[in-house]
């Protein structure tokens, strides 16, 4: 059969729900889940990777199907790894469990560890791919734009106005946004590894930038790497992101390097990002940097909280994103409308080949 049976497709389908269990614990590894069927196509095992250095979510499945698996079939949401990393290659682990079939949805892009599907055929082991690879793409986006980009999958947030301000003309700006869309950002903090902000939104506002429960203020035990882009060194040393409370990098442009405007080149921090284990990032301030990031190409996707408010002046929630006339415009398909509390939520993503 070279194609997927029924039950391997509706097994494939609890993979992509356990592989997202991972979600927000995994970094710098994917979010996996695996589904073992034995021969005679029922479920006998299952698992989800939770940890790097944790046992992927193949060895999980494994170990509860047990001499079950014999004979059967492993349905993976991403190619058995290949490779003694952390842990010992699955690809391996499947062949000595006795499966005669594997199910995987996304091929590996890692060069580390990609080949398990070679070495499982090698085998003997029939290798079905591409199945609901759309889906498991979906839920491992970050990983895997990360992975195929060699730098971190970039979020955007903003909060703004229906007119688009960002602040009032006087500059105040609290709070735009309802208390309901400040505690989804604080959970959308809790799912990246770095929050980047320019050193203007660290001196106008001194925010920490962790992630923490508003309503008392205890820190979420995942905190994600704070990156103040500061080229040059403006941020004071009593400032709150330097509080030891997370990980905190000032990103000066002696350190990175300059792009051709003299400030710090993005594309190279977004390679020591990643070098340094950052898989994904919410850039969250303010509009110029925002600007900079979008018009260099490096947002993946946008989440904008729109106040039911009007403000008539202030500053835009972007500026200077490389935009001079309507047809440069930088073009969205829209993927998601939420209310949240008296606001809304439009999450985005920019229309491009790759
Ligand atoms: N197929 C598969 N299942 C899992 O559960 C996984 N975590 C992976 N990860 C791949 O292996 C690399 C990490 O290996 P170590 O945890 O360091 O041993 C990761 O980058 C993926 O390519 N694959």
């Amino acid at each position: 059969m070279t194609e997927a049976t029924s039950a391997e497709l509706a097994a494939m389908a609890r993979a992509i729900e356990l592989a997202a269990r991972g979600l927000g614990t995994t970094s710098p590894n994917p979010v996996v889940g695996c589904v073992i069927l034995n021969a005679a196509g029922e479920v006998v095992g299952e698992g989800f990777h939770a940890y790097a250095g944790g046992p992927h979510a193949e060895i999980v499945a494994l170990a509860q199907a047990g001499e079950r698996a014999k004979g059967g079939t492993a349905v993976v949401t991403l190619e058995p790894c290949n490779h003694t990393g952390r842990t010992g290659p699955c690809a391996q682990a499947l062949i000595n469990a006795g499966v005669i079939r594997v199910v995987l949805a996304v091929s590996d892009p890692n060069p580390a560890a990609t080949g398990g599907a070679d070495t499982l055929r090698a085998a003997g082991v029939q290798v079905i791919t591409g199945v609901r690879e759309a889906e498991a793409t979906k839920g491992n986006i970050a990983w895997l734009s990360a992975v195929r980009r060699g730098r971190p999958y970039l979020i955007w947030k903003f909060a703004s106005t229906i007119d688009g301000r960002s602040a009032a003309a006087d500059g105040t700006s609290m709070w735009i946004t309802s208390e309901a869309s400040r505690m989804d950002v604080h959970a959308l903090r809790g799912t990246v590894d770095a929050i980047i902000v320019g050193v203007g939104t660290v001196l106008a506002d001194d925010s920490r930038l962790t992630a923490r429960n508003l309503r008392d203020g205890s820190l979420a035990i995942r905190q994600p790497m704070r990156v103040v882009v500061d080229s040059d060194g403006r941020t004071p040393l009593g400032a709150k992101v330097r509080d030891g409370a997370a990980p905190t990098w000032i990103a000066t442009a002696a350190e990175v390097g300059v792009d051709a405007t003299g400030k710090v080149d993005l594309v190279v921090l977004m390679t020591e990002l990643y070098a340094r284990g950052v898989r994904s990032a919410l850039l969250e301030g303010g509009p110029t940097l925002a600007g900079a990031f979008l018009s260099a190409g490096l947002v993946d996707k946008i989440v904008g909280y729109i106040a039911p408010k009007l403000l008539g002046a202030g500053p835009a929630a972007l500026l200077g994103a490389g935009v001079k006339t309507i047809t440069d415009a930088i073009e969205l398909d829209v993927t998601d409308v939420d209310k949240v509390g008296p606001d809304l939520r439009i999450t985005a993503v920019p229309k491009r080949e790759n």
